[in-house]
């Protein structure tokens, strides 16, 4: 039997005395698509924070496709996740950042697309920039075709919306179905719900876990 891309359970996380996360339960089936909506400072980014492993909570079970959460190889091969913001390496374009990733997954970045997605994304003229040099909607734009360019089974973005026009929106929305029908999964959070539907992911508030 196939397992849950995500499975959460009686998670509890408290930032000094102050609870945010109480007895959260969550489960995303492999290959499905999930948005958790909900007020600014309800604990979105600290739940994502978790699943991803950047973050230990003080209570709860989570399991990606079966197995714990951790900073082993086969889980950072399995997920992406833009929780983090990324790190640039000094004197590398966006285009090379690109082919960086993909040789670090065993992929030929002459047969990757990459030509194809820094098109799809609006930022085929932008491809010989240095990133910090990019603006902030540029910025995640490339931090998305990074995410989207290699390998994986499972992405968590952290409203991968933010800071897209009307066209990158829909761009990364478009890329963000077409992932789910090859079989990914796809937990992100996000303020937008037209953007959501557009992924092909429920949305889900956070007062509901
Ligand atoms: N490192 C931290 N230390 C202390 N408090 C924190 C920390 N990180 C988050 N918080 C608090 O925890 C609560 C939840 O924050 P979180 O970023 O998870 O919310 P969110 O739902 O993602 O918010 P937004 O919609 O604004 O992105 C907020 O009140 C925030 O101030």
């Amino acid at each position: 039997m196939d397992h849950p891309a995500v499975e959460v359970s009686g998670l509890h996380v408290s930032y000094g005395s102050t609870p945010v996360l109480v007895d959260v339960g969550l489960v995303l089936p492999a290959g499905a698509g999930i948005c958790v909506t909900g007020e600014n400072g309800i604990g979105k980014s600290t739940l994502l924070r978790c699943v991803s492993s950047l973050q230990q909570p003080d209570a709860g079970e989570i399991r990606i496709f079966g197995g714990e959460p951790g900073d082993t190889p086969e889980f950072w091969r399995a997920v992406v996740t833009t929780v983090e913001p990324p790190t640039w390496y000094p004197g590398l374009t966006a285009r090379e950042h690109a082919e960086l990733i993909c040789r670090a997954h065993g992929q030929d970045p002459a047969g990757a697309g990459l030509d194809e997605a820094f098109e799809r994304f609006g930022l085929a003229g932008h491809a010989d920039a240095i990133p910090p040099s990019l603006s902030s909607g540029q910025k995640q734009r490339l931090t998305l075709i990074l995410a989207l360019i290699r390998p994986s089974s499972l992405l968590i973005l952290d409203e991968p919306e933010q800071r897209l026009d009307p066209d990158g929106k829909a761009a990364v929305a478009a890329m963000l179905a077409e992932y789910l029908t090859t079989g990914g999964s796809l937990l992100m959070a996000s303020h937008d719900d037209a953007f959501a539907a557009a992924s092909g992911a429920t949305v889900t508030t956070m007062d509901s876990l």
